[in-house]
């Protein structure tokens, strides 16, 4: 991202922001409520014009899973998680569906889950079915927002794994949106802190904590911040 403006009304979100993102590695993006974290994903993938600047993309398809996983309530699990292909491509129905299965294997959703509808899935399940449409055109780089929103400690750990696990199986480049600390910690190679209507910081986690500036200090070592650098610590 080069020299990126964004205004709404007279209202700056960004200010000539610049970001690389590279090949293979996995880059959360944080920064406070409002700073223009969706703004700048729906920036990157093109669903935003920005006032200035532009976006290199050396990638092609991209994946994106948004906020609220997005699946349609009308069609089964499978038929969300095809749907790209369907309509991107030249496969049949069939062809694509059964893909569609075994993207949903490699989430660690069987067939079942597959032939049920979205409201019959639990909340992890959602976020996994809505991962493998993200995945289903085999793209180089994902964009995720809030990725772990929404799910129990548990499933929110697991989901990290998972995100962890393809993204060094499948060389895939991940930039994700998070207010998840534990995200950060357990897979996050680079962290980019949106502050100020810019990057004021993008580094490795350790790195980023010790940076001096004043939103970095209160949200790192906050009480959430001090738990989630001390439980990293125990699982390393
Ligand atoms: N389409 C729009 N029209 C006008 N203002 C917008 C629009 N989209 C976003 N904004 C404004 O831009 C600012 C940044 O919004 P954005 O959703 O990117 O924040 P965020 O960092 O993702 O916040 P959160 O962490 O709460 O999700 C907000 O003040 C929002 O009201």
């Amino acid at each position: 991202m080069r020299q990126i403006s964004n205004r709404f009304g007279n209202q700056m979100v960004h200010q000539n922001l610049n970001l690389d993102v590279y090949r293979g590695e996995i880059i959360g993006l944080v920064g406070g409520s409002g700073a223009g974290k969706s703004v700048l994903l729906r920036t990157a993938i093109g669903l935003n014009k920005p006032d200035t600047g532009e976006i290199i993309l050396n990638a092609s398809p991209i994946g994106v899973l948004f906020q609220h996983g997005a699946l349609f309530s009308s069609m089964t699990v499978a038929e969300n998680v095809a749907l790209p292909l369907i309509e991107h491509t030249r496969l049949s129905r069939a062809q694509a569906l059964h893909l569609a299965q075994i993207k949903l294997a490699l989430v660690g959703l069987n067939q079942q889950a597959g032939e049920q509808y979205p409201a019959e899935l639990s909340g992890g399940m959602v976020k996994r079915a809505a991962l493998a449409r993200a995945l289903i055109r085999e793209p180089d780089i994902v964009f995720l927002d809030e990725p772990t929103a929404g799910l129990d400690p548990l499933n929110a750990a697991a989901f990290d794994r998972l995100i962890k696990t393809l993204s060094k199986a499948l060389g895939l480049t991940v930039v994700l949106v998070t207010h998840d600390l534990d995200t950060l910690y357990a897979i996050c190679d680079r962290i980019a802190v949106l502050a100020d209507k810019r990057i004021v910081a993008v580094d490795t986690v350790a790195k980023v904590v010790a940076n001096p500036d004043s939103w970095i200090q209160s949200y790192f070592h906050g009480p959430r911040g001090r738990a989630a650098a001390h439980a990293a610590r125990k699982e390393v």
